[in-house]
């Protein structure tokens, strides 16, 4: 939606322009972007203000509105990712009549106007008062920004003091509030929208930093082909799958980029809507990553759950394969000095190459334990840790109590690799897709309905089940990158002309 001029910045919590002024917090949409945005966002509730900007009352709520968006929205939110906060300017001058009737769809009867709902709620929807069984509801009594907020905290069910959010509430200051993913499995559900932001953010790295070289390029291929078949998220099978096809157009075969080339290839991909996870991602912000310092924890966290992600979906037979490209991949692509050396040791000590899904995920798992083990003592000595969420071995008992064999007073952790293995493969399996599956598809359900039927996207039913394009890709991947082009790009050909088609009817 950058495209569109939203979410520009951190993300969340950027104007589009408009009538809005810059650095407000609250999203300004508009006819245009209204549905797109609302469909792409992972928030689980939306509020809109319809108001109109000549509208005296509407100016002195503005700030009451503000004080309330500035907690859940922008990079500074104490409360990211819990309900995004937009506004839409019905008498905006240069679409006026189109945002009418937008205004017109949800039965604005008066200025300012607010609508509360599970965002994909308000996509191609109508609204009426009194509707039945509408979940999109008028927001009455919310004429300051006190009376929001317990509109919303009663809505929520946060009444107790404890729990409610709170106008003072501040970036990290309110630790009660952050993501306690060491003993809440329930927070695994939102590592999917990390694991989407980290995939973006390295492909962002790795063309910022010129690093796609000869010697480079055919790791990035093999990365990429696992990604399509088996990244968590559909937005980035698909645009991972994109790259792909156009990678040879991109990055034809010793090619070494110059830092003008670098740059144009920079601008054409972004131009090419070739983001790796569309364009709604990166949105700037983490969630189940999200540290209670800023300078902790986010991409390399969102790296690690993307790692333990795909390590559970491959099959046995892939298990080698995708073990060579995970770590060439971070050897090639993480520029974190130490972190690659390290990593690649602990790659190179791997002398039997690995024939299933089992041993290659529990061999991650015990790696990521390694590293943890050895970041414990040194953010110990040097304080450098987040003191909300300390290195430990994992998963800890409250996760898992049955990865533990009982050893009273044992030192070492005596592991039930069996209970271990099933437990990852169900936290970084289904619980990880499990709310993603419901927003996400059901967007993509409407989307289909717009279109017409789709031939390539049978998967609509799951989002960790392999496309059949994706499917055939990694059949073929011990082929030639070359026959696998092909094939995607008869797939993009027939995307496009879809595109085209659904472009020409609007
Ligand atoms: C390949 C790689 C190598 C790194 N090497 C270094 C290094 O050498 N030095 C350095 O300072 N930093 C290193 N880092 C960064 C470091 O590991 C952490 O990512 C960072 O400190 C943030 O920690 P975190 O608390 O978010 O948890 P992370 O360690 O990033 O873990 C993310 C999440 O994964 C889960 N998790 C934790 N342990 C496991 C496990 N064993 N198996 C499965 N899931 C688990 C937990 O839910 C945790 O919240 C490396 C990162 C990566 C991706």
């Amino acid at each position: 939606l950058r495209s569109l001029g939203v979410r520009e910045g951190a993300g969340a919590g950027a104007s589009a322009g408009g009538a809005a002024g810059s650095g407000d917090a609250a999203i300004d949409l508009n006819t245009t972007n209204f549905d797109a945005f609302l469909k792409a966002s992972p928030e689980s509730f939306a509020v809109v203000e319809f108001f109109a900007h000549w509208c005296p009352a509407c100016r002195n709520y503005k700030p009451q509105y503000e004080k309330v968006a500035k907690l859940f929205n922008g990079p500074d939110a104490a409360h990211p990712g819990i309900i995004v906060m937009t506004r839409v300017d019905c008498a905006e001058k240069e679409t006026s009549q189109m945002n009418m009737d937008l205004c017109s769809r949800f039965s604005v009867s008066h200025y300012p106007f607010l609508l509360w709902g599970p965002p994909t709620k308000f996509v191609s929807a109508q609204w009426k008062p009194k509707q039945e069984n509408s979940e999109i509801e008028l927001i009455e009594e919310a004429r300051t920004a006190e009376r929001l907020l317990k509109w919303i905290n009663k809505k929520m069910g946060r009444q107790v003091s404890c729990l409610s959010f709170s106008l003072d509430d501040k970036k990290y200051e309110n630790e009660s509030m952050l993501p306690k993913n060491a003993s809440d499995p329930e927070q695994i559900v939102r590592a999917i929208y990390d694991v989407e932001e980290a995939t973006a953010h390295a492909l962002q790295i790795i063309l910022e930093h010129k690093m796609i070289k000869p010697e480079t390029r055919d790791t990035l291929i093999r990365f990429l082909q696992i990604l399509v078949a088996h990244h968590p998220s559909k937005r980035c099978r698909r645009g991972s799958a994109d790259l792909l096809i156009n990678f040879d157009d991109h990055w034809p075969t010793n090619l070494s980029l110059s830092s003008q080339e670098s740059s144009r290839l920079l601008e054409s991909v972004t131009a090419d809507n070739h983001q790796i996870c569309g364009k709604e991602v990166p949105r700037g912000y983490w969630m189940f990553c999200r540290g209670s310092r800023s300078e902790t924890r986010g991409f390399s966290c969102g790296l690690w759950v993307l790692m333990h992600s795909l390590t559970v979906r491959v099959g046995d037979g892939e298990s080698q394969m995708t073990f060579t490209s995970i770590c060439d991949f971070i050897h090639n692509f993480f520029i974190c000095e130490e972190c690659r050396k390290h990593f690649y040791e602990m790659c190179s000590s791997v002398s039997v190459p690995f024939k299933s899904t089992r041993d290659l995920a529990l061999w991650l798992w015990s790696t990521h334990n390694k590293v943890n083990d050895r970041l414990m003592k040194e953010e110990k000595e040097l304080g450098t840790g987040d003191p909300s969420f300390p290195k430990a071995v994992w998963p800890p008992k409250q996760l898992c109590p049955s990865c533990y064999r009982a050893a009273a007073g044992a030192v070492q952790v005596d592991w039930d690799e069996d209970e271990v293995f099933q437990f990852l493969v169900n936290y970084y399996g289904k619980m990880l897709v499990s709310s993603y599956k419901d927003s996400y598809m059901e967007s993509l359900l409407q989307e289909k309905k717009q279109l017409g039927s789709i031939s390539d996207e049978s998967s609509a039913s799951s989002a960790a089940t392999v496309p059949i394009g994706a499917a055939l890709g990694v059949a073929v991947a011990s082929c030639t990158f070359g026959a696998l082009a092909c094939f995607w790009r008869t797939q993009q050909k027939n995307r496009k002309y879809y595109h085209l088609r659904s472009l020409k009817k609007i």
